[in-house]
């Protein structure tokens, strides 16, 4: 095994990382799982609340980051108004907007129940 190309690759990966924290939309949703880790925190979530809460958060912002990679997939490909490049840039940003729904759902059912109490 190439130890060094291995950590190049981490390093690759980290640095895609600092791209996406220079996105508008991944901060928000950065912010977002702060606030539900902190609101965890307050209200004593059990383990299994906090796997579902971590994997949520987890796969939030990972969409978010395939979808500003596929913004910038879509942008080399052609400078051009194209229907195409609109769809993937759509279905892309629809992706994300699916499993944001998904997780101020999962967020009220593990949350609202323990706050009426
Ligand atoms: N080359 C293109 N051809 C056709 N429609 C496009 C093209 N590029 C972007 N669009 C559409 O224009 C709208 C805004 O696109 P834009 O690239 O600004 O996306 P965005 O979500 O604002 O991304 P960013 O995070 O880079 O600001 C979207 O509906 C997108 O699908």
């Amino acid at each position: 095994m190439n130890v060094s190309k291995f950590l190049k690759s981490f390093q690759y990966a980290f640095q895609g990382i600092v791209y996406a924290f220079r996105e508008q939309n991944f901060r928000f949703h950065l912010l977002a799982a702060i606030i539900a880790i902190i609101a965890g925190l307050l209200t004593g979530l059990s383990q299994t609340e906090w796997l579902v809460i971590i994997i949520v958060i987890a796969i939030m912002l990972t969409l978010e980051m395939i979808n500003t990679a596929i913004e910038r997939v879509v942008d080399l490909t052609t400078s051009e108004i194209h229907p195409l490049a609109k769809q993937s840039k759509d279905l892309a940003a629809g992706a994300v907007l699916v499993f944001a729904c998904a997780s101020a759902i999962i967020g009220i059912l593990i949350f609202l129940p323990k706050w009426m109490n």
